[in-house]
Order: structure tokens, then C-alpha cells, then sequence
């Protein structure tokens, strides 16, 4: 820590990357005080309908988004905070970052995401594909099978299947559907990485992301560390040297990747050379916010997805898991990691869908959010008298099936069901997945004995009460309503040296509030019931395929992905028609086309059942 900085004044700044926004926060390094905060919103959030080039319609399931909105946070975030907090640069000590993950770029060898190059700007593959991208389940199915094959021991490690959000499934579709781009990518890069490389300009690797998302276990697979070259090539061909375009020494989280470049110096108001930590992920990062490091401290990030992330010392293979990964937290333990991957999204398509307009004009009237009345009024009601289950995986599930081919379910609706019915049965449907998570490690032998939650959605405390009563646990609640900055900024202190490591640093920075919403056993006798009931449908369509349950969820989706690749075929070909009967008219937006890339093999082939 430098010496002319008195130890009260000195401050860290830690940058949380969203899904929909990037935010800043100003923390004081002696006691983790969170001083000012400031929040950008991408300006093109989430691109998954078209373009930003050229209005092109996406395929369903993409997920994309544009670099420039995060380095706008880095331009706007951080001085607007540091203004929030009242502290001048030369008190900064450090800055971290986390991201969203796995969210991932092609880019060159110097660092240029390919999208940036105007020759690739229309093309829908040289856009960083945003951790929600589900458009190659296909290839996750084929790495899974081919590992699965070949016996491979990796596979273990990321709960027996790995997802088509990680970095293997993005690029082998890459690959198949836009191989010139696929060649022209020197780097397949984590923005986790990326962000750290623009602030510096020093390319560096964090040891959480390579662990997690990407295959990275080198106890198992000698050499590099990931998959080899025969694997890769038994895939596809093409696919055989990938590892070159992400193999990079790996640091260790907590470390100094770089200092602040003079570049980034003028976009952020920071003095330069100021340290960098190694890149993070948003949930992983927010153990050390929430002082959730200790091994069985399982720690819920709950907002637009959940991510549930733990230490232990045990090394086990947990059915279904994200991944274990050593170092993937903190050095020196095993760090597990498992999801869901819809949560408050799926709260969200409620309020969307499902909100009456009365609903809306009282919510207007009293001033308060659509989720809120819907809580409200959901809370009156006895556990069960809704009639209600659901099945939480409007947006795939993560773990444990690991399938993004799933979709959501509700069972029971009558003409007397209710918007705010359904609300509680979704919020009820989320607490279950959590609990299946949760059975699993237990069983599996590695021990939950604390649970915490994060993220923006512990405001709902009628949610947070469902969680306790579902589980049967009491629940703790980080004591920050930006864990994700937070835990950057703890990153960054410990980079600076204020610190000797992560651990003494969350307990000086980090905070949580104990039993905050305590198990009622009457609900939770009650839940247990609706449990059951959840699970029978949960291995029914989920699992239980080939023993007598149902694959209706993938044969739906393989008739969407047929419908709108007609569709799409058709409005293609009338927009052909119009541009030739008159040639002035140019090829608009209003009937724009897709990207000529073919929908999932899966999908089109169908499912049998
Ligand atoms: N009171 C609420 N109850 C339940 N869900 C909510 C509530 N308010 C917002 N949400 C949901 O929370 C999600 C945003 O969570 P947040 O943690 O702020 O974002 P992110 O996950 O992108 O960091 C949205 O999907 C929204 O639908
Ligand atoms: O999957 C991970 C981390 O592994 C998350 O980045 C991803 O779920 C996105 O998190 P948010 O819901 O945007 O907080």
C-alpha cells in the first residue's frame, strides 16, 4: 500500500459488469465502508433480438453484446463515483473488476474484439456471446457425449455434463457457423480478461474463469492443463489447435494483473499505474464481499440468474455441479460453483406477462414496483392454497440437469388462478431448484452448513423467508447491496498489498447479518409436501427420459426453432421480392433478415422421445 496515502483515506475502487450495467463503488480499505456508487446502463443491454449493425434478426436463443458499452462504465462509472463519494484520484489504491461469466469474445492478438473490425461488424459471430447465449446446446451435447465416450475424467469435475454457456460449446459453434471468423480470432477471450487487458494493456488469465468455464483442471489433464489436441480434433477437425487461442499463463485471484494503463487513466480520472487486480467473476468474487470463504459457507448471488458458489477442503464429484475448480475462489481450497439460470428473470416475464391492468394502475397509484404488489398480495395466502407448482427453467436449468432445452412449467392454473398465484409459485419454484442444488452436494458428501444470499433480489424478504422454509435452514444476508464491487474492490486492496490475502481482507471488508429469516416449521412441513410434488415433475421432464418420463419440452422447442426458421426464410424471400420489383428500395430492418446461420442440429432434427 503506498505509504503517502494514510491508512483512513485510502480507498479502493471495485467495478461490477452486469448483464443489463456496469457498476462502480468507492470502498474505504480500512473497514470495507462503501463511500459513493455510481451505475451505466449498456446502451445496448442485452442483444438478442438484431444487430446493432444492421438490424439483422438473431436466431432464437443468441445472446450477445457490444464492448463499447463496458468500456462506457469504465468512462462514466467511475467518475461519476468517485465524484458520489467526495474522495479525490490520489486516494485510490487499486481497482478491481468482476463480470459476468462465462461471457466471451474472439478477438486478435492485440486485444481488438473482432466485432471492433468493420470488415466483421455484420457479422453476428464476431460479438462477445453474453454468458445467457444458449445457442449452442448442441455443441455442449456433442463435447458431453465425446467425453462421456472416451471416459474422459474432466468430466466428473463439472457435475457430469458441461453447460452450452461455457467457452468450449461458444466456440465449436463459432466454428461450424462462421469459420472464417473462427480463424480470424487469435484470442477467444473471457471479458473477465479482456476488461483487465483494456485497462492495462497487459494480457493476463484469472484462474476462475479458466477453471469454471474453461475446462482448465490441470491435476487431470497434463500439458496445458485443458482438453487435449485428439479430443478436440475426435469434435471436429477444425477444432483441434482451439487451445492455443485460449492457453495463457494463468494468475492467481487476488494478484496484480497490470497497472493502469495511461489510456485507461483518461477514461476513469485515475492516476496511472495504480494497480489492477486479475480478472473475477460477478459471483465468485462476492464470497469474499459476503465473508462466505470458510468451506460448507454457501453463498447465493440472486438477481437476474442465481449462482451458488462454496469453498470446502473435500474434493467430490457432485452430480450436476457447474464445476470444482482448485483456486477457484480462494487459493488453496476447492471452490464449487452450480446455478440457476433463470430466477429473477423469470419473476420479471411474470410481471411482463401475467400483470393485469388493474394490477398496474394500483401499483401506479400507490407507487410501488410491480413485483412488490405482486408480493404483497401472494404473501396473504396459506402455503398450498394456490394449487400451484411450477418448474423454474423458463431460461434452461444450469444444474443439475445442465440442459438449456428445458423450459418452464406450470401445473394446476384453474379459471380462479391468479396473477399473483402464479408469482408465488414461481418464487416457490426457484426456492426448490436451490434445494435440489443443495441435496445434491450433501449427498454427494461435501457439507452446506452455511447459506447466504446476495444480489439485488434479498430486497424481497417474503422470497428470502420462502428460501429459509423451503431449505429448512436459516439464512444469512450479505451486509451490501453491491456485493459483486465490493468483493472487486477487496480484490483490489489485497493486488495493492493493503492485504496479505483475500481471506484477511473479506474479514476486515466484507459483511453479513446472521439468521435473518429463520425456518417456521409448519411451512417448512408444508413446503416439504409441495417439494415432493416438484420433484416428481422435476424428473419427469427433466430427467427420466429414457425411464418413462417425457421429452415434450424438447420437441417443443425443436418445432419453435422449425416455425422460425420458416418464417424467417419467408420474410427473407418477400423482402428479395420487394427489393427487385423496385430496386431503389433498399433491404430494410422492417423485414429484416437473419443471419443465414442454421438453428441447433438438435432442433431440427427433433428429439425422439
Ligand atoms: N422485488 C422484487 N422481487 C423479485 N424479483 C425482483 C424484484 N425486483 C427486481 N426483481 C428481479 O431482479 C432481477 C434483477 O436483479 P439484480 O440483482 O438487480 O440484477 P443482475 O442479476 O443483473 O445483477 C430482475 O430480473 C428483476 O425481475
Ligand atoms: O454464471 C455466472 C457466473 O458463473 C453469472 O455471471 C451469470 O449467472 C450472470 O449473473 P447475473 O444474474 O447477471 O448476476
Amino acid at each position: 500500500m503506498p505509504e503517502h496515502i494514510p491508512v483512513d483515506e485510502a480507498v479502493a475502487i471495485g467495478i461490477d459488469f452486469g448483464t443489463l450495467s456496469g457498476r462502480a463503488v468507492v470502498v474505504r480499505v480500512r473497514d470495507g465502508e462503501e463511500l459513493g456508487d455510481a451505475v451505466h446502463e449498456y446502451r445496448h443491454g442485452v442483444v438478442d433480438r438484431s444487430l446493432p449493425a444492421d438490424g439483422r434478426l438473431l436466431p432464437p436463443d443468441w445472446a450477445l453484446q457490444v464492448p463499447q458499452d463496458w468500456r462506457d462504465v469504465l468512462r462514466k462509472a467511475v467518475p461519476a463515483a468517485l465524484a458520489a463519494a467526495g474522495v479525490s484520484a490520489d486516494q485510490v489504491i487499486a481497482l478491481g473488476t468482476d463480470f459476468t461469466a462465462c461471457t466471451v469474445l474472439p478477438a486478435t492478438a492485440a486485444g481488438a474484439p473482432l466485432c471492433e473490425l468493420p470488415q466483421y461488424a455484420d457479422r453476428p459471430h464476431a460479438y462477445p456471446k453474453l454468458w445467457k447465449h444458449h445457442a449452442a446446446q448442441d455443441q455442449a451435447d456433442r463435447i458431453n457425449a465425446l467425453a462421456e465416450q472416451r471416459g474422459e475424467a474432466w468430466l466428473a469435475r463439472y457435475g457430469g455434463r458441461i453447460s452450452s454457456e461455457w467457452q468450449y460449446a461458444k466456440a465449436l459453434q463459432l466454428l461450424e457457423e462462421d469459420p472464417e471468423l473462427y480463424a480470424a480470432a487469435e484470442r477467444w477471450i473471457e471479458a473477465a480478461d479482456w476488461i483487465v487487458w483494456e485497462l492495462t494493456g497487459v494480457e493476463s488469465r484469472n484462474q476462475c474463469t479458466a477453471g469454471y468455464k474453461g475446462i482448465h483442471q490441470p491435476d487431470l489433464l497434463p500439458g496445458s492443463g485443458y482438453p487435449g489436441r485428439d479430443f478436440l480434433a475426435a469434435l471436429n477437425p477444425g477444432f483441434a489447435d482451439f487451445t492455443e487461442k485460449i492457453d495463457f499463463p494463468l494468475s492467481p485471484l487476488g494478484g496484480k494483473a497490470g497497472g493502469l494503463s495511461p489510456r485507461a487513466a483518461a477514461w476513469t480520472g485515475l492516476i496511472e499505474g495504480i494497480p489492477v487486480s486479475v480478472g473475477n467473476v460477478d459471483a465468485h468474487v462476492t464470497n469474499a464481499a459476503a465473508r462466505a470463504l470458510e468451506p460448507g459457507h454457501l453463498l447465493a448471488i440472486m438477481g437476474t440468474s442465481t449462482c451458488h458458489i462454496m469453498n470446502s477442503d473435500r474434493l467430490a464429484d457432485v452430480p450436476g455441479m457447474c464445476g470444482a475448480v482448485r483456486d477457484g475462489v480462494v487459493p488453496g481450497l476447492w471452490g464449487y460453483e452450480a446455478g440457476q439460470s433463470g430466477v429473477g428473470d423469470i419473476f420479471a416475464w411474470a410481471v411482463r406477462t401475467a400483470l393485469p391492468e388493474g394490477y398496474a394502475r394500483e401499483a401506479h397509484e400507490r407507487g410501488i414496483g410491480a413485483h412488490e404488489l405482486l408480493t404483497e398480495k401472494a404473501q396473504a395466502q396459506p402455503v398450498g392454497a394456490h394449487g400451484l407448482i411450477a418448474l423454474d427453467w423458463h431460461s434452461g436449468n444450469r444444474s443439475t440437469l445442465v440442459d438449456h432445452h428445458l423450459s418452464g412449467l406450470i401445473v394446476g392454473l384453474t379459471l380462479d388462478t391468479s396473477p399473483e398465484d402464479v408469482y408465488r409459485a414461481l418464487l416457490e419454484a426457484t426456492a426448490f431448484g436451490t434445494r435440489v442444488i443443495v441435496d445434491a452436494f450433501e449427498r454427494s458428501g461435501v457439507p452446506v452448513t452455511d447459506f447466504t444470499v446476495a444480489g439485488g433480489l434479498p430486497k424481497n424478504a417474503f422470497l428470502m423467508q420462502i428460501y429459509a422454509d423451503v431449505l429448512r435452514r436459516p439464512v444469512n444476508v450479505i451486509g451490501s447491496e453491491q456485493g459483486g464491487a465490493l468483493g472487486s474492490a477487496i480484490h483490489a486492496a489485497v493486488a495493492a498489498g493493503a492485504y496479505p490475502d483475500i481471506h484477511s481482507a473479506s474479514a476486515a471488508m466484507g459483511r453479513i447479518r446472521r439468521d435473518v429469516y429463520l425456518p417456521d416449521p409448519e411451512r417448512a412441513r408444508d413446503y416439504d409436501l409441495l417439494y415432493a410434488e416438484y420433484r416428481e415433475l422435476h424428473d419427469h421432464f427433466g430427467r427420466d427420459r429414457l425411464a418413462g418420463g417425457s421429452n415434450v419440452m424438447h420437441r417443443l422447442r425443436a418445432l419453435r426453432a422449425q416455425a422460425r426458421t420458416a418464417q424467417a426464410a419467408d420474410a427473407r424471400t418477400a423482402n428479395a421480392r420487394a427489393a427487385n420489383a423496385d430496386p431503389s428500395t433498399p433491404a430494410t430492418s422492417a423485414t429484416p433478415a437473419t443471419t443465414d446461420l442454421p438453428a441447433s442440429r438438435a432442433d431440427l432434427d427433433g428429439v425422439p422421445a
